[in-house]
């Protein structure tokens, strides 16, 4: 069932509605792929969910149990307007209980969401393993409190986490390196670690192959199918280039002036001719 179930999501900034009205669900488990034109409202998107936005109208709920998930999705095809009493009240229900619409990012970041920023989340001058054991310690202790021997322990904790994050990205050799001397391909990898480092159930990718060499894309590649199998992640990614999308996605939302115009498999997205004439301009995948 759904981890994270978008209902009615919308965002408008003044005359522009850059995202319209969006149902949407990322499965538990499954690499997602959000694509669409330049200003299609990807990055707006996701960033209602990760809570540097706040949606205009609609909400996004994190994790229900199967049984509100079912609700969500019926009640979420009933408007406004239509419902009975009965059912605003169990949604009231269900967006007090599950709704993460509001929270601050680093409150959306401890409910187990988390975001690879595009290098901006690294320090230059640290080495890359003290900059996942900040980032671990951002996540572990909001307030941290000076009790050494309590430090003593959460910095064991911490380290540990560095070592298997660095490890997952294949980025343990070079833990002791500064991170602004590391080659782009790694600094990539390495915010990717940084972003893991909160041990999150869903990691957010905007571009993680933006810029780099076919080697560096292929290494990346790889490292998306390993963290969604060995670590059981799931993934959404935000990418324009199709054959990368359409190797590692299990399902691909096509985003269009803000509105979903198809979700599905790669092959269903694919044969879609809403997709081709919206999107692709009649180019065929
Ligand atoms: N803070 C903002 N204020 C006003 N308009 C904005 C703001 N952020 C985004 N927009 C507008 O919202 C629309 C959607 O932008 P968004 O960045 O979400 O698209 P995108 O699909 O991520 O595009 P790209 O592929 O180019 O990154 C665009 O028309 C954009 O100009």
């Amino acid at each position: 069932m759904g981890l994270l179930e978008m209902e009615g999501l919308t965002k408008r900034f003044s005359g522009l509605t850059a995202v319209d009205d969006v149902d949407l669900t990322v499965e538990r488990g499954e690499t997602k792929a959000i694509i669409g034109p330049n200003g299609a409202g990807k990055s707006t998107t996701i960033n209602l969910i990760t809570g540097l936005l706040e949606p205009t109208a609609g909400h996004v709920y994190y994790d229900p149990p199967d049984e509100a998930a079912a609700d969500i999705h019926e009640l979420r095809t009933i408007s406004d307007e239509e419902r009975s009493a009965d059912q605003q009240q169990r949604l009231d229900e269900l967006r007090s209980e599950y709704s993460i619409t509001g929270l601050e990012p680093h409150e959306v970041v401890q409910t187990g969401i988390s975001k690879s920023f595009q290098t901006a989340s690294i320090f230059p001058g640290m080495t890359a393993r003290e900059n996942v054991q900040m980032a671990a310690l951002a996540t572990e202790h909001g307030s941290f409190k000076l009790n050494f021997l309590r430090r003593q322990s959460s910095f064991d904790a911490v380290d540990e986490i560095a070592t298997e994050m660095l490890e997952a990205v294949d980025l343990l050799r070079d833990a002791g390196e500064e991170a602004a001397s590391l080659p782009y391909g790694d600094k990539r990898r390495l915010e990717i670690a940084i972003a893991l480092a909160s041990e999150p159930d869903l990691l957010f990718m905007d571009e993680p192959t933006a810029g780099m060499s076919p080697e560096e894309t292929q290494a990346t590649v790889d490292l998306v199918e390993r963290l969604q199998q060995e670590l059981g992640l799931t993934i959404v990614l935000v990418e324009h280039d199709m054959e990368i999308i359409f190797s590692i996605a299990d399902s691909i939302a096509v985003l269009n002036r803000g509105a979903i115009i198809a979700d599905g498999t790669p092959d269903e997205v694919e044969g879609d001719t809403d997709v081709q004439e919206a999107y692709l301009g009649g180019v065929e995948l």
